[in-house]
């Protein structure tokens, strides 16, 4: 199994390019299951979980091309399976997002139930309660979801705000007879990438960036060619990594105006940041200042950078409150820092943190994606080696995490 070896201490300065976003790309790639045409989509992140929901879509039927890592064509002309199976759900829980689309296609899918997973339970009642209001009949059976039916607009108030939630029922509206209003909806800009491409596509969607998108179902959607949205996860732990490293670097091919809380976070701990329409710059010349902050639903703070940030308070002159609101179980990265010696006392939903001069370097493991970046944040400013094992998570949602760190200096290799 792959595994980091890190030597801290070297200064971090340069340039890095952002790739497209996962949770973008993601339910992008499931909206070529809502028509026969091909979809071509561009700036797509070589990722585990883009290679995982490509073996999903094959299974099911659909004939991908990709001449270049970064591009793909699908083009879902007839279905061989409307199953999304167990053993690939259970890598992936975004594969949840082949429900809605195959749904209002074909009148029928089943989903595995993707389960609990590291960092909480994630239920997917409000997917399935949005695509029952549409008429839909549904049961869980054998660990699965079976869902049938015609689709019919609906008024759907969500319980809660859920970002692949609105995007499974998003997509399902598009071909449902009449008009569907999805209110308390996810405003998460890749829930408004989803949608710029099912227009695209021929839907009819107003509201989207709001919490109240409303779809005019169409009989039919056609091919499309669409740009995924840049990370702005990946763009925000670089910047968290240099503003721990006290460096400055030059983040390209991103966006600023998706990125305000976080900016503003990072500017509070000290950095100075300049940005144009698609790169942003940081300059952080001293010990970060520690930072209070609650993760919340788009465009508060986002629960993906809440490790990364907890990772700053750590090294930061003073102490920070961290809230995180949205995933019960979220702090696995907390044990981690603390071996590497770091101050954190958590209590249910909220960490302490109280600022050190220096971590040390130390073998450590994450059990989830943003967790196994904060370890390796903490193992570029750390004194002497860090290892950090399970990378596969990293993996899933960093394309390339090594070579973009060494090219801005950091002493980074993979190795088995
Ligand atoms: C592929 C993808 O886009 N993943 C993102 C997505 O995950 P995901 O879409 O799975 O997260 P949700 O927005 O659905 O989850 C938010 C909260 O709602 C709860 N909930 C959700 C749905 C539901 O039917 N019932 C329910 O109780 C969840 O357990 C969680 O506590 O949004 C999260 C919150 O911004 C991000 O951390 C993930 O990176
Ligand atoms: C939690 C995350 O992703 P997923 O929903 O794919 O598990 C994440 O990207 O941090």
């Amino acid at each position: 199994m792959d595994k980091l070896r890190i030597i801290g201490g070297h200064p971090l300065a340069g340039e890095i390019t952002i790739s497209g976003a996962k949770n973008a790309a993601l339910p992008i790639l499931c909206a070529c299951l809502l028509t026969a045409d091909t979809l071509r989509l561009t700036n797509v992140p070589q990722l585990a979980d883009v290679k995982t929901t490509q073996k999903l879509l094959q299974g099911m039927g659909v004939r991908v091309m990709t001449d270049n890592v970064h591009e793909y064509e699908l083009t879902a002309a007839e279905l061989t399976s409307l199953t999304a199976p167990y053993e690939l759900v259970k890598t992936m829980r975004a594969s949840i997002l082949v429900l809605g689309p195959t749904l209002a296609r074909f009148g029928e899918a089943q989903v595995s139930l993707p389960g609990g997973c590291a960092i909480g339970a994630r239920p997917v009642d409000q997917h399935i309660k949005g695509l029952e209001a549409m008429g839909a009949e549904i049961i869980i059976e054998h660990g699965y979801v079976k869902a049938k039916g015609r689709l019919k607009g609906a008024r759907i108030v969500c319980d809660m705000v859920t970002v692949t939630g609105t995007e499974n029922l998003l997509m399902a509206a598009t071909l449902a007879d009449g008009i569907t209003v999805i209110e308390n909806a996810a405003r998460e800009p890749e829930v408004v990438d989803l949608a710029e491409c099912l227009i695209k596509m021929g839907a009819k969607i107003t509201g989207h960036g709001t919490d109240t998108i409303t779809i005019e179902g169409v009989a039919s959607l056609h091919g499309a060619e669409h740009a995924i949205i840049a990370d702005r996860i990946e763009t925000g732990t670089f910047l968290v990594a240099a503003a721990a490293a006290q460096g400055k670097v030059l983040l390209k091919n991103t966006r600023a105006d998706i990125l305000d809380s976080v900016l503003d976070k990072l500017r509070e701990a000290g950095a100075y940041i300049e940005a144009g329409e698609t790169w942003i710059s940081l300059d952080m010349k001293h010990r970060a200042r520690a930072v209070n902050l609650r993760t919340l639903p788009y465009p508060a703070f986002p629960t993906d950078m809440q490790a990364q940030f907890m990772m700053l308070n750590c090294i930061a002159e003073g102490t920070g409150v961290v809230t995180e609101t949205i995933f019960e179980n979220r702090f696995m990265h907390a044990p981690e820092l603390v071996r590497m010696g770091a101050k954190i006392n958590t209590e249910g939903n909220t960490a302490i943190i109280t600022g050190v001069e220096k971590l040390s370097g130390a073998v450590v493991m994450a059990t989830d994606l943003r967790a196994s970046a904060s370890l390796v944040i903490a193992g570029l400013i750390a004194e002497g080696e860090t290892i950090v094992d399970r990378i596969y998570h990293l993996d899933r949602g960093y394309e390339h995490i090594e070579t973009k760190l060494a090219g801005i200096g950091a002493s980074i290799e993979r190795f088995h």
